[in-house]
């Protein structure tokens, strides 16, 4: 598999895509409401059979017709991209927290409110999600940066548990060396700071010999 599949290019009009955002992400929340509804319910049993035939009556509907493939970046022609399956940022992934990156002054920054579904330990986020927000929030300031790439290497510091609810997480870009960019984050909660990450971000031989190709002067 290309490190390229999965990238496409799309004609779909600013107003068509915010029609789909209006109509996918209600379903993705109703659906990552039901998420934590599963987790916490202590319902009666015949609540929750009832439950469980509502659940797969829905998944029958919305299975009736499948994309031929995950969803992947989708790139407009104004250079905007969706990348809606995502499992942090994806408008269309129920299991994503959502987190809603904003860029400034070079500082990546994002929250969210971790419910039960992303326990580990009891009453704590567990610490392949805090890993999971670090990796998006890393790459992502990365590619802010103009300096983007896959994670290669990500080392996480959990310096103490981050306790289920508001999490912050922070990142920006230490320094690039050649194709190596390296990213370093946080994760804060009311508690104070939880863990430290730093990333190394490469990108991919594969992106760079097409980089040079496109840059070959005719
Ligand atoms: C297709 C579009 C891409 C653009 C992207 C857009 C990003 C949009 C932002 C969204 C933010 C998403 C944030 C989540 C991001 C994931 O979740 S990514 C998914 C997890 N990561 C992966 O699956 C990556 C799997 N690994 C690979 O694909 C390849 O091993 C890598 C990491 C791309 C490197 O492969 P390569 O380009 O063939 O590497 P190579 O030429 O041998 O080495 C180049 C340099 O990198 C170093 N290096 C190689 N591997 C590593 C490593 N694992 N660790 C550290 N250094 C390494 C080498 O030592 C070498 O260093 P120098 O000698 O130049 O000093």
């Amino acid at each position: 598999m290309s490190m390229l599949d999965g990238h496409e290019a799309e004609r779909k009009t600013r107003e068509q895509i915010e029609a789909e955002a209006e109509l996918f992400g209600p379903l993705t929340s109703s659906v990552r409401s039901l998420i934590d509804a599963t987790v916490m319910t202590d319902a009666a049993p015949e609540h929750i059979v009832r439950a469980r035939a509502l659940v797969e009556e829905a998944a029958a509907l919305l299975d009736s017709r499948r994309m031929s493939a995950p969803f992947g970046t989708k790139w407009s022609a104004d250079g905007t991209r969706r990348s809606w399956g995502n499992a942090v940022i994806g408008l269309r992934n129920p299991i994503a927290p959502l987190l809603e990156v904003a860029y400034e002054d070079g500082l990546a920054s994002a929250e969210a409110d971790l419910g039960a579904a992303y326990e580990g330990p009891p009453g704590l986020v567990h610490g392949g999600v805090v890993a999971l927000l670090l990796d998006q929030i890393l790459g992502g300031a990365a590619d802010h940066a103009g300096v983007p790439g896959m994670t290669g290497t990500l080392t996480v510091r959990y310096r103490k548990g981050t306790r289920l609810g508001p999490v912050r997480v922070t990142a920006r870009v230490d320094r690039v060396e050649g194709v190596k960019t390296f990213a370093v984050g946080r994760v804060h909660t009311a508690d104070g700071l939880c863990a430290e990450a730093e990333g190394i971000f490469v990108l991919p031989r594969e992106v760079r010999d097409m980089v040079a190709e496109m840059g070959r002067p005719q």
